[in-house]
């Protein structure tokens, strides 16, 4: 089938187009962000394909269907920048990538709460310009310390348990649906309120919806444990950037690190180092010495790339012959 591929980077081409010797379809690779002017470029393609920041909203949706679009394939799990009931209206099928590697997000979900705690970031900097003093690099160790889980599942189902059994934390998590599997591993289930009193680290593994958007407000914030440390690769509209930032300055929070930013669709995967940003809120959070900001990498593995490429293009298959697993499409 022929594919428009939006926000298309170079690193995506290699292992689409291996996958694609055995499927065929065309791909179209475009460097833009798909919305509601750039999807004229999928003109007379049956399929989009899109990622993360691809606004595929309701009027986007109506120029893609005007068009003869059918399919939206995500070549990612999350789903919250579709408009769901506007892609069914339009008659056009939403397909994603349930799963492709939950190690490489739990993976760097360490390695960011490593850094944080440890401030290895900055360490790596001050090295670099010959400055080999330690003051300001003290940590903690994170044996015994209580980390905070909010949603266990695939992602953070891993994270609860490397940080049980590889560090020795006491791992307190909340589930709207518990993984009871995970209690085997000394992995206690309480109550929201609970994990945020007691939390010296908090993980976000949530995904996106109306329920969660701007979950970490305010209120939230002021009800953790003072200088509490905060770690999001699930997604920016989790929490409330407005509110981090003065907690960050408040000191009741103690520092953050953050792979996902609300606004990261104006930033994230484009060199915009000749430029003033106009964001600032996003510059504040990001100059302050106790946050480290990353641009929605955890997913970015080889492994993961292959696997993503895989799923995708059998889903673009799998619809052709109208035979597509329930598990990869997204209904309203
Ligand atoms: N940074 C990245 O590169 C990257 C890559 C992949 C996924 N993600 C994000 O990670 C998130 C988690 O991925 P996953 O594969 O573990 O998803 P998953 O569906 O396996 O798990 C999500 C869990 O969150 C729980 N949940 C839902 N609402 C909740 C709430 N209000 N409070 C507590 N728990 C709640 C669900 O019950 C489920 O167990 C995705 O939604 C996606 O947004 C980020």
């Amino acid at each position: 089938m022929r594919i428009a591929f939006f926000s298309a980077q170079p690193y995506e081409k290699e292992p689409f187009e291996k996958v694609n010797e055995n499927y065929k379809h065309e791909i179209d690779y475009h460097e833009s962000i798909l919305n509601k002017k750039t999807a004229v470029l999928a003109e007379k393609a049956p399929v989009v394909c899109v990622f993360v920041n691809d606004k595929v909203d309701a009027d986007t949706l109506k120029v893609l269907a005007k068009n003869g679009t059918k399919l939206i394939a995500l070549r990612c799990a999350g789903f919250n920048n579709v408009d769901l009931k506007a892609a069914a209206d339009n008659g056009i099928t939403v397909v994603r990538v349930p799963a492709y590697s939950p190690y490489a997000v739990a993976e760097y979900t360490i390695g960011l709460l490593l850094s944080l705690n440890r401030k290895i970031h900055r360490a790596y900097v001050r090295v670099r310009e010959d400055d080999f003093n330690l003051n300001g690099l003290l940590g903690h160790d994170l044996h015994g310390k209580t980390i905070g889980l909010l949603g266990t599942g695939r992602i953070g189902g891993l994270v609860a348990k490397c940080l049980k059994l590889g560090f020795g934390c006491e791992v307190l998590a909340h589930d709207i649906k518990p993984n009871k599997e995970l209690e085997k591993f000394g992995i206690q289930f309480v109550e929201q309120q609970e994990v945020l009193a007691k939390a010296d680290f908090l993980c976000l593994h949530c995904p996106l919806t109306p329920d969660t958007e701007h979950l970490v407000d305010e209120k939230l914030l002021a009800s953790m444990k003072k200088g509490v440390k905060i770690i999001n690769t699930s997604r920016g509209g989790l929490v409330d950037t407005k509110a981090l930032v003065k907690a960050i300055e408040s000191g009741q929070v103690g520092g953050c690190a953050m792979d996902v930013y609300e606004g990261e669709r104006r930033l994230f995967y484009r060199d915009l180092s000749n430029e003033v940003i106009k964001d600032t809120t996003f510059q504040q959070l990001a100059n302050f010495p106790n946050v480290l900001v990353t641009s929605h990498q955890a997913f970015f593995t080889a492994e993961a790339l292959s696997a993503i490429a895989h799923t995708t293009l059998k889903n673009v298959s799998d619809f052709a012959s109208q035979n597509n697993d329930p598990s990869v499409i997204v209904k309203n």
